[in-house]
């Protein structure tokens, strides 16, 4: 089990995340937040790339800033701006990345060969990835997390620059890949994790607000979620979240905590709808 117990990141006086307590089992956690909540402060110092200003965190209950290199042997990261080699091939890249994390040159073979077809890339495995569009770089990315066959496997915003095909392929890839590991991947799109993360981990005001299943989470907003054609009759305190145009009306989806009993009728929250309400007024 991983373990972030009581952290609190500073830089200098601005306080990234404070009291941060976590548990993570195999599975799916998504950390879903807009863009500077702390996702990436978070997941430096679960990679180790940023210790925390207060609290530790334990892996099998043991610091992982003293398990040191024997942690980072069972971690795989993509982070944010994956860097390759242009003029490398998925194989050649790869195979340099395999040989930097100490992995022997036959089973790395072995090894790569299964990465490029578990990522649908062994046909282009020679090819030169100076071609290569943002989402076959990030499927290199995912395949390069991978080569040590890590028990914690870390993606920061993983599926930018993924097409909807390309997404769906990717949320398929890791259901099958935390079977027997810990995923935990960040995103400010609420999509890509609400049908694959059994936990889903919000930060507001830069403290944990929840960390629940998707299911528990859309149940908080149980009751206070509601479609009108009538917006502008709508007379009790509200969030809007959504609209959408059909032919010359306008289908509103506002969020309201008094019950409303007026030109709208209520209906089934989505995380969607929590997302949009608990980041109305910002991060
Ligand atoms: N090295 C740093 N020095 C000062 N402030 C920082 C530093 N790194 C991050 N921050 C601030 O900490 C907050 C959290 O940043 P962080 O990058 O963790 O957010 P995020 O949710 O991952 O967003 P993004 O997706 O944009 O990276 C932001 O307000 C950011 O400006």
């Amino acid at each position: 089990m991983l373990a972030v117990n009581n952290v609190t990141k500073k830089y200098k006086d601005f306080i990234a995340l404070e009291d941060i307590d976590l548990e993570f089992d195999n599975g799916v956690y998504g950390l879903l937040a807009p863009n500077g909540a702390g996702k990436t402060t978070l997941i430096k110092m679960l990679t180790t790339l940023l210790f925390p200003t207060k609290g530790e965190i334990l892996w099998e209950g043991m610091d992982i800033r003293a398990l040191d290199e024997k942690y980072r042997d069972i971690i795989g990261y993509l982070p944010q701006e994956f860097g390759y080699y242009k003029n490398h091939s998925p194989q050649q890249f790869l195979g340099y990345l395999a040989a930097l994390k100490g992995i022997d040159r036959h089973d790395a073979k072995k090894k790569i060969t299964e990465l490029l077809e578990l990522v649908g890339l062994n046909d282009v495995m020679n090819k030169k990835m100076r071609k290569f569009s943002g989402g076959m770089i990030q499927r290199v990315g995912i395949a390069q997390a991978l080569l040590n066959d890590p028990k914690i496997l870390i993606l920061d915003e993983p599926t930018a620059g993924l097409d909807p095909k390309e997404r769906v392929r990717f949320r398929n890839m890791i259901s099958g890949l935390s079977k027997d590991r810990i995923v935990i991947l960040s995103t400010h799109i609420v999509s890509d994790i609400e049908t694959i993360a059994n936990q889903v981990i919000l930060f507001k005001d830069h403290k944990l607000f929840y960390n629940d299943s998707p299911s528990h989470i859309c149940r908080t907003m149980e009751g206070k979620i509601y479609e009108t054609w009538e917006i502008e009759k709508v007379n009790v305190p509200h969030v809007l979240l959504t609209q959408r145009q059909e032919g010359d009306n306008t289908l509103v989806r506002f969020a309201a905590d008094i019950e409303y009993n007026g030109e709208a009728r209520k209906v089934t929250p989505t995380l969607e709808d929590v997302f949009l309400y608990v980041y109305n007024d910002g991060v």
